[in-house]
């Protein structure tokens, strides 16, 4: 693929008919509680993600060195499980991942027992690893509201601690859904744990092998809502995606009632239809970071304002979102800003004036290609560096093909 590729809208219906990918947040989760438990479970519709491909692989290889690209849930999972191993190992990653915080994970982890120091920045990656001595508490308190992968990463260790661990988490907390998600499949490999109020007990435990069909990703279904809010005819089934999801971004499908967009389930289908377009909506995205942008940018092209909060850690993400979205969404003048309180208000213009190609900017995130994109329903647009997208959704561009997006490489 050339450093950028050209979109522009179907002649006819936008018609998508192929299973997406599966969610790597699952993949990645149940990929490491298989470890924990002896390599013996089915492990069953596995995403295709590199993210989860770097998973497989890391947990599959004995080096010291381990190198897990841009892959958060990588990094915060697998530091919590070298932390316990018995060999001196390494963990590092991109130049943005050395910049992404994992301070209060090494801390806690330190607490615990293990041995990390950094290999430069105190608190970024790359971090070094020394043995495990012996568990020295049993009781860590953790900031709730930073990144809600330090604690799934604790808690899917904890059972393993001789005695076991209770988080308490201190402040609001955020990306709440990743924990259940985290504590739910737990329970799938044989292990319980207690949350209630801002506690969570696991208690030590053995992990059992089990059978597990990784659910497909709302994540990237959340791509389908948007190109389908913005297509002038479409006709949209995604497949294998569950009413009663582990994953919070299956909130996709109220929050795009708003954007004109209703969802029909039916077993494992979701078929999307026609609804009512709000002229402002209030959001809170404190569940479900990750569908920040895509919501952004439709609302944008749709002309619908949103005043928006829980926007907190998407600077902290592949890019800074917040700011990247800014300077993306003023090509069809938006306007994105600050205000106080964490208060994020979009501006949307009535009728976006653009003329000619537009052409946007990725920031080695993933999201933003993919969020981006849709907007070829309304414009001609061009995308900067689109192999981004293998992070998550490797087959992003070719399902858009597939569903009758012209796209000029
Ligand atoms: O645990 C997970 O699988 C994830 C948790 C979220 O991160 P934060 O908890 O850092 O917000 C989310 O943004 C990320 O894409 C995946
Ligand atoms: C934030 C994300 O992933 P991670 O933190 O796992 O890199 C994402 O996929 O949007």
């Amino acid at each position: 693929m050339s450093g950028s590729i050209r979109l522009s809208k179907p002649t006819t219906t936008l018609t998508l008919d192929v299973p997406l990918t599966s969610s790597k947040s699952e993949s990645n989760r149940a990929l490491l509680l298989n470890e924990l438990g002896g390599g013996k479970s089915e492990l069953k519709n596995l995403s295709s993600a590199r993210d989860t491909v770097t998973m497989t692989r890391l947990l599959d290889i004995n080096e010291h060195t381990l190198d897990v690209l841009d892959a958060g849930t990588v990094m915060r999972f697998m530091t919590a499980y070298l932390a316990m191993g018995k060999t001196e190992r390494k963990i590092t990653g991109t130049p943005r991942m050395c910049q992404r915080p994992i301070k209060l994970l090494v801390d806690a982890l330190n607490d615990l027992g293990a041995n990390i120091t950094y290999e430069k920045e105190i608190g970024f990656p790359p971090l070094l690893f020394k043995p495990f001595s012996q568990q020295k508490t049993n009781q860590l308190t953790i900031p709730g509201n930073i990144s809600s992968q330090y604690i799934s990463a604790l808690l899917m260790i904890a059972p393993t601690l001789p005695e076991g661990l209770t988080i308490t988490l201190e402040g609001d907390i955020y990306s709440r859904p990743y924990i259940e998600m985290t504590l739910n499949l737990m329970k799938h490999f044989g292990v319980s744990g207690q949350f209630e109020g801002h506690t969570i007990t696991v208690a030590p435990q053995n992990y059992k092998s089990n059978s597990y069909t990784i659910e497909s990703d709302w994540s990237g279904a959340s791509y389908w809502y948007s190109l389908f809010a913005l297509a002038e005819d479409a006709k949209i089934t995604l497949k294998g995606l569950r009413e009663i999801s582990n994953q919070g971004d299956h909130a996709i499908a109220s929050i795009m009632e708003g954007l004109g967009v209703k969802s029909t389930f039916d077993g494992e289908t979701v078929t999307l239809s026609r609804g009512d377009i709000l002229k402002e909506m209030t959001i809170d995205f404190k569940s479900c970071p990750d569908l920040a942008q895509t919501v952004m940018a439709c609302a944008a092209a749709l002309g619908v304002n949103l005043k928006m909060t829980g926007l907190e850690s998407l600077r902290i993400k592949e890019s800074d979102r917040t700011a990247a979205m800014a300077t993306e969404l003023a090509k069809i003048g938006a306007t994105l800003e600050e205000h106080e309180n964490g208060l994020w208000v979009l501006t949307s213009p009535d009728k976006p004036q653009v003329s000619g190609l537009i052409s946007f900017d990725t920031y080695d995130d993933h999201r933003m290609a993919m969020a981006l994109a849709p907007l070829s329903m309304k414009f001609d647009c061009e995308i900067h560096e689109p192999e981004v997208v293998v992070k998550s959704y490797p087959e992003y561009w070719d399902h858009l093909e597939m569903a009758g997006v012209k796209i000029l490489k």
